[in-house]
């Protein structure tokens, strides 16, 4: 057993940890923070936990959390990073859920987030924990940046593209649609059902924080920076996020890219790569750790399209963190993260 604590747990991916973690038979879950909550019962305020968590929500306390074996920050971006390394002295590991720890390049963080980084020095050892990529360093991290939900939809969907050379990276796009709850649980005028239910926009579409995290994961893997078009939307549904990916192919008109798609993932135990023909829904991923693709070429573009869905609570968020728990602790990495999808 581990002893685990949630710093943020009445968010949404803070509570989305507690639903994975009060099943999870290697965690005794030691501290949930929340500053606004302390004292109240976590049963109290998420009803759903009623039998599973005893706890109440106490105020983040360093000597508490500095005593568990993982730290999880479901926190606004720019609070873990002032907390973590005094949990690293303590003998902690932590997993930020945020983005404290994804971008190396500390001047491209600051550009991007508006503040100054608290420890820079940390960004080098930090370990970007997207499994399919960094599984083996995630094993002995002791800081884990947890991606974010765009970036994972988006990277496990061109990563078997990059790897076999076969698409121009100078034409890159992705065209990614979130659910409210990808915003967060805090309040917010134009999150309210009046606002954003039944009506459809992109947002940043000048640029948004995720861009630099997805291109700094995408040149490492194909080794030049490539040009990305990327554009988030907001959808009135609440859980789920949906990629369309483009990409033109160069070379070999031939290439099954199905197989190369199907050998990429053969052994993930969390990408399901669809049949042709396939487009898959974020419903069939709603409340799971999956992602599925499926890649098509349009005869009428020969553009290579990929389609690749998540939950942006889940392996976006809580669920990925959780097998990147799984990893560093020696766990098997699927261990409480076998839901089947609740569709519809
Ligand atoms: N929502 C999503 O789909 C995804 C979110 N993320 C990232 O995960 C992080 C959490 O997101 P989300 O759960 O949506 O956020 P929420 O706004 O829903 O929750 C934030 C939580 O953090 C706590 N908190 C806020 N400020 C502080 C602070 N200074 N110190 C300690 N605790 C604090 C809040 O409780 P209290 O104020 O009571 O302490 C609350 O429990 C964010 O960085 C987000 O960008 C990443 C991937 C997906
Ligand atoms: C729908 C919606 O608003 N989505 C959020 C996703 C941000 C997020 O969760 O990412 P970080 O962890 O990098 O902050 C947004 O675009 O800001």
């Amino acid at each position: 057993m581990i002893r685990v604590a949630v710093v943020g747990a009445t968010g949404y991916t803070g509570s989305e940890l507690l639903r994975l973690l009060v099943v999870h038979p290697h965690v005794e879950l030691a501290a949930v923070t929340s500053r606004t909550e302390a004292g109240v019962a976590v049963a109290t305020m998420f009803p759903q936990l009623r039998g599973h968590c005893s706890l109440a929500f106490c105020a983040p306390d360093l000597g508490q959390l500095g005593e568990c074996d993982l730290v999880f920050f479901a926190t606004p971006n720019g609070t873990a990073m002032t907390q973590v390394p005094a949990l690293l002295q303590r003998g902690a590991r932590v997993i930020d859920l945020a983005a404290d720890f994804r971008l190396r390049d500390v001047a491209v963080w600051e550009r991007w987030y508006g503040m100054t980084h608290a420890c820079p020095e940390l960004l080098a050892e930090a370990v970007y924990g997207l499994p399919e990529l960094y599984r083996e360093a995630v094993r002995t991290a002791r800081i884990v940046a947890n991606p974010g939900c765009y970036p994972t939809a988006v990277t496990l969907g061109f990563l078997p593209l990059l790897d076999a050379q076969v698409v121009d990276l100078t034409a890159l796009i992705a065209d990614v649609k979130s659910g409210a709850s990808g915003a967060g649980r805090k309040a917010s005028t134009n999150l309210l059902l009046a606002e954003a239910g039944e009506s459809f926009k992109a947002y940043s579409v000048n640029g948004h924080r995720h861009q630099p995290e997805i291109v700094q994961t995408l040149a490492a893997v194909a080794g030049v920076q490539p040009t990305l078009t990327f554009v988030p939307h907001l959808v009135p549904m609440v859980r789920g996020i949906e990629a369309t990916l483009y990409a033109p192919p160069v070379g070999d008109d031939a290439l099954d890219l199905q197989a190369i798609f199907e050998r990429r993932y053969q052994h993930e135990p969390f990408v399901d790569v669809m049949p042709p023909g396939s487009h898959p829904e974020t419903r069939s991923v709603r409340g799971t750790n999956l992602c599925r693709l499926a890649v098509t070429v349009p005869s009428t573009s020969g553009v290579v399209v990929i389609q690749s869905v998540i939950d942006n609570l889940v392996k976006g968020a809580a669920g990925q963190a959780v097998q990147n728990m799984n990893l560093m602790f020696g766990y098997d990495e699927t261990c409480g993260l076998c839901a089947v999808a609740l569709a519809p």
